[in-house]
């Protein structure tokens, strides 16, 4: 744990990030096979005897397997290594994404579920990703790296728990792209989920949103050090591309009042306009530029790229129903909590609704509910203490041995 840091009431304590090789390779939805892949993730709780207590927590696109507590630090650890980084990147802090919801009496109660959080497939957090090992050339894949889907990451996450030993989840939980997963995994695996929690999320993202993930994609294969996808290796990566897609990403997942209550037109200088054209003048800029710098730091470009491609081709409808969202959730037999938040237009209340009419109208066990909050998309990672009474009394009903 950093100096001068305390672990927090209901903290889960210091934790490690492990892996898992599968022993089988992921089919993909693309066609191709991927082999060997292996799993980061984390625990915190005590799996019961009977291994009914299991929570799964989906990460959203920046995230990785460290979702609680104070990461330990592997010895020789790197920018690329995995768990000694905080929830913003910035190493050294180490605390978990969703350390405010994961715990003793959080919402993912840890004195009574085992939660498990993976990277996703396709990440760069000890994941099998873009800048893994391609064992047919011995090199970093780059943009060789097969297309993954969400329902790629959750068969991966299936065959990961199958090593554990864990053939049920309680529940499945998680925010955005998190989200999606858990409404995947209630579709390909209904008989394997007690519970589905989609906080901040959708059923299929909206063609704005398709937009803006366009514009950011397109930001890092404009960046002439991406070189075609094969960076890796080359001692250059395209930082300038990835920042200015974390700076359009960054501004959909906030909302337009919070920006104004922030930051307002205030500029960053004390002193009036520097008349620049090249210097973050007003607070906005500057603290997109340093969200950017960040982000550049602890992510790997082609893994944004990926990632993001899956969440835009993402669409139960298209997927599973033949067009229809109801068709699509026919054989879900979870219950659902679906929590959305009402300045969040990324991930709007209203996709939250279709899911809750749609299931609803299936007879299917759903709630729904919309937070007043000002803070955009990301309010799935601020407000933790809304979210969390909602999030424990439907858990309760979730009787583990
Ligand atoms: C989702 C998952 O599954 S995991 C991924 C989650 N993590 C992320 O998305 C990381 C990036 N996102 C964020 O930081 C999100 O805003 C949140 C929601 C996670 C955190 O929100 P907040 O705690 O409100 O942080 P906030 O947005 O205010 O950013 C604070 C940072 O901006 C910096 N900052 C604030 N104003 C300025 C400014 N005018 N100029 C420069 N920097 C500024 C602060 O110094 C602070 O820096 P630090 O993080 O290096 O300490
Ligand atoms: N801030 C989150 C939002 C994405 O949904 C992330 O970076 O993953």
């Amino acid at each position: 744990m950093p100096p001068g840091q305390t672990l927090a009431t209901g903290s889960v304590g210091t934790v490690e990030t492990r892996y898992v090789d599968l022993p089988e390779a992921v089919r993909l939805d693309c066609g191709r096979q991927l082999r060997p892949v292996r799993v980061a993730y984390e625990t915190y709780g005590t799996l019961s005897p009977a291994r009914d207590n299991v929570i799964l927590v989906c990460h959203a696109l920046s995230g990785d397997a460290h979702a609680a507590g104070f990461a330990k630090a592997p010895s020789g650890s790197t920018r690329d290594g995995f768990g000694a980084e905080d929830r913003d990147g910035s190493a050294g802090k180490g605390l978990g994404w969703w350390d405010g919801m994961i715990g003793p009496g959080k919402a993912f109660d840890t004195d009574r579920f085992f939660v498990v959080s993976t990277n996703l497939l396709g990440g760069c957090r000890g994941t099998t990703g873009p800048s893994s090992v391609d064992p047919a050339t011995g090199r970093a894949y780059g943009s060789d790296f097969p297309v993954v889907t969400v329902a790629d990451m959750v068969r991966t996450q299936r065959a990961f728990l199958d090593v554990l030993g864990i053939e049920r989840l309680a529940a499945v939980a998680g925010g955005s792209l998190g989200g999606m997963q858990a409404l995947e995994w209630a579709i390909l695996y209904p008989d394997k989920v007690g519970a589905v929690v989609a906080i901040a999320s959708t059923h299929a993202l909206h063609p704005q949103g398709l937009a803006w993930n366009s514009i950011a994609r397109d930001a890092i294969m404009r960046d002439p050090a991406w070189q075609g996808g094969h960076y890796h290796g080359t001692g250059t990566a395209p930082g300038a591309g990835m920042g200015v897609a974390r700076m359009v990403g960054h501004v959909t997942y906030l909302s337009a009042p919070a920006l104004a209550e922030r930051f307002g037109r205030r500029l960053q200088s004390a002193d009036d306009v520097r008349y620049t054209i090249t210097e973050p003048e007003f607070q906005v800029e500057s603290y997109l530029r340093h969200q950017a710098d960040s982000f550049v730091r602890r992510f790997d470009a082609n893994t944004y790229l990926y990632t993001s491609r899956a969440l835009t081709y993402f669409d139960l409808a298209r997927q599973h129903g033949e067009g229809s969202l109801g068709r699509a959730l026919e054989g879900v037999s979870a219950r659902t909590l679906l929590i959305a938040f009402s300045s969040d237009w990324l991930y709007p209340p209203a996709a939250s609704r279709e899911i809750e009419e749609a299931l609803r109208a299936l007879g299917k066990p759903v709630e729904c509910h919309v937070i007043e909050a000002p803070y955009g998309h990301d309010c799935f990672l601020l407000e933790e203490a809304r979210q969390t009474p909602i999030i424990r009394r439907f858990l309760a009903e979730e009787t583990p041995s």
